[in-house]
């Protein structure tokens, strides 16, 4: 079947603090420069308030609408801790600058400058230039960046350059916006974004489509997590760990198996990256989020004239891309029959035929290959090829669910929620309401396991905090999943630990408290007792990170 030239989707999410009635000058620039880019990537501009920006996202990303999602300062950095969509920054640069401050001229003798993160390391050079008293502040959240619009209107500056969101923080303080954007800026990024997509091979991202996580950079095929970032101390947890960093050191390929949402990808690039491959790229794909015909030109790559549509001069596929490197084949389960025929070769062989080609190319590679499905009954069904499971299932690595980590819970929940409300910039959550949801997160089984559990964090960041907590809202309406059925039938610990807590080490006694806990259906008063310890005792144990 011919397979069309794949364009690389890149959906430009222009944020305000409210959504414009009209177009915004942001938005017609980006439509504007986006239309020199047509035969390059399909660039889609929308506007979306901050309230709307990340149940977009994460449409975008569901659907699977968009590889990179373009956005501006904040807006970027947020969604890069939410999605796994690449999120590219729209960076601001010095004729930006140049520009803003010729108009901001114009209107006001004192100009602040407002820019995400960073200062702009040429702005010295440009106040020499300008008869205008400037000054400039960085903010990293929509409250930093509230609190310095309204130090610098305090201040008596008038006008403030920044973002669009910034811009209408400026005239709701009562200065004037000047927005600070430039088509060269626009096309800066495209061109990046578009010489990455030829250089890596489509689309832009290393990872198609589904993930892609990482930003795209001068090395794009490369893995971002290490074995020291993996949360987690339950014992069932540690020794998958411990296996791991040992089977790192080997060549051999690894079968990672594990519920959707267990680490599985996480445990691979930490692989890679106490490898002695380290040096070489990670190269990831998802075997199920492709079609047959383009997942096959994607891995095997292609000659010139291949097919109707290829590029011209043909193009490597990822095997050959993760030469030197390891290459992870997420959900290899779903692969499909023929192409985990080729797939064998490949790994008999160690050289991959790009399609159309006659002569193979040999290459050095590490294969990491996971999946969230019993492969043995894909073999049954014959879905899934038996030499193909036994050439992958070398070193096996089987992922515990979070519900066989009942020790991990509270403190990874704890860890994510304070990573949550530093991102939002929001004081931590009260440990008041925070533990009315103890008992629900012990008895849930947790079939989303880290994501879940993520998300979970997510919302209690959002609602349980001292500034966002609403009495009206119960936790069956905030925290559906724990009421829904089967949420009851969750597994439960027997009622085996009863020992008293003064007796046992701190470590013990954490990881004990909590069994204990969990043993008491979340019952603290049940657990105090049993353990011998006070009620606020068994909480400060419980939620501690041993
Ligand atoms: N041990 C861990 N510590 C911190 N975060 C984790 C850990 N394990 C998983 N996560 C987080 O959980 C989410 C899911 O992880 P990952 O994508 O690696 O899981 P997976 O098993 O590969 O999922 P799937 O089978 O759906 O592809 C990610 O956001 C990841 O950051």
């Amino acid at each position: 079947m011919p397979v069309t030239a794949y364009l690389p989707r890149v959906v430009a999410l222009v944020t305000h603090l409210h959504r414009p009635a009209a177009p915004s000058r942001m938005a017609q620039l980006i439509e504007q420069v986006s239309a020199d880019y047509r035969q390059q990537a399909r660039i889609e501009v929308i506007e979306t308030s901050l309230a709307d920006l990340l149940p977009l996202a994460r449409k975008l990303e569901s659907h699977q609408q968009a590889d990179v999602i373009l956005c501006s300062g904040a807006a970027a950095d947020y969604l890069r801790h939410h999605l796994i969509t690449s999120v590219r920054t729209l960076h601001l640069g010095e004729f930006d600058l140049i520009r803003a401050l010729v108009q901001a001229r114009d209107r006001a003798s004192r100009v602040g400058i407002l820019s995400f993160a960073q200062p702009y390391p040429e702005l010295a050079a440009m106040q020499a230039l300008f008869t205008l008293q400037i000054r400039e502040h960085t903010y990293t959240s929509l409250e930093q960046a509230r609190d310095q619009v309204e130090r610098l209107v305090a201040d008596g500056f008038e006008v403030i350059i920044g973002s669009p969101t910034v811009c209408q923080l400026a005239d709701a303080a009562g200065a004037q916006g000047v927005l600070a954007l430039d088509a060269e800026s626009l096309r800066h990024t495209f061109d990046s974004l578009v010489t990455l997509s030829a250089k890596a091979g489509e689309p832009p991202t290393h990872r198609l489509p589904r993930r892609g996580r990482e930003q795209p950079d001068a090395r794009p095929f490369k893995a971002r997590h290490r074995f020291e970032q993996l949360l987690g101390d339950a014992p069932a947890f540690r020794a998958i760990l411990s296996l791991a960093q040992r089977y790192a050191q080997a060549d051999a390929t690894v079968l990672i198996t594990g519920e959707s949402g267990t680490g599985k990808e996480l445990l691979a690039q930490s692989m890679h990256h106490a490898s002695p491959r380290q040096q070489g790229p990670f190269v990831a794909i998802n075997c199920a989020a492709l079609p047959e015909s383009l997942l096959e030109s994607e891995l095997f790559g292609y000659e010139d004239g291949a097919f109707t549509g290829s590029r011209k001069g043909g193009k490597p596929g990822l095997i050959e891309l993760a030469h030197t490197g390891t290459l992870f084949l997420d959900e290899i389960g779903d692969m499909p029959v023929a192409l985990q025929t080729r797939l064998l070769r490949v790994l008999q062989e160690r050289e991959v035929l790009r399609l159309g080609a006659c002569q193979p190319k040999a290459v050095d590679i590490r294969v990491i290959a996971a999946t969230h499905c019993d492969l043995p009954a894909r073999i049954a069904d014959q879905r899934f090829r038996q030499d193909l499971y036994y050439r992958l299932n070398i070193l096996r690595l089987a992922v515990p669910p979070l519900r066989e980590r009942i020790a991990d819970i509270v403190p990874l929940f704890n860890a994510l929620l304070a990573r949550h409300c530093r991102a939002r910039g929001l004081p931590p959550s009260s440990d008041e309401h925070v533990q009315h949801i103890l008992p629900l997160m012990l008895r849930h089984p947790w079939p989303g396991n880290m994501r879940e559990l993520e998300n979970i964090a997510e919302r209690a960041a959002l609602c349980l905090s001292p500034q966002g907590h609403d009495d009206k809202v119960d936790l069956a309406t905030l925290f559906p999943e724990f009421f829904e059925a089967g949420a009851a039938a969750a597994a439960k610990l027997p009622h085996a630990a009863t020992d008293n807590l003064r007796s046992l080490g701190k470590a013990a006694e954490t990881a004990h408290a909590r069994q204990v806990l969990a043993c008491c259906d979340g019952d603290m008063d049940e657990a105090a007792r049993r353990l011998g310890v006070s009620r606020s005792t068994v909480w400060r144990r419980v939620r501690s990170l041993a």
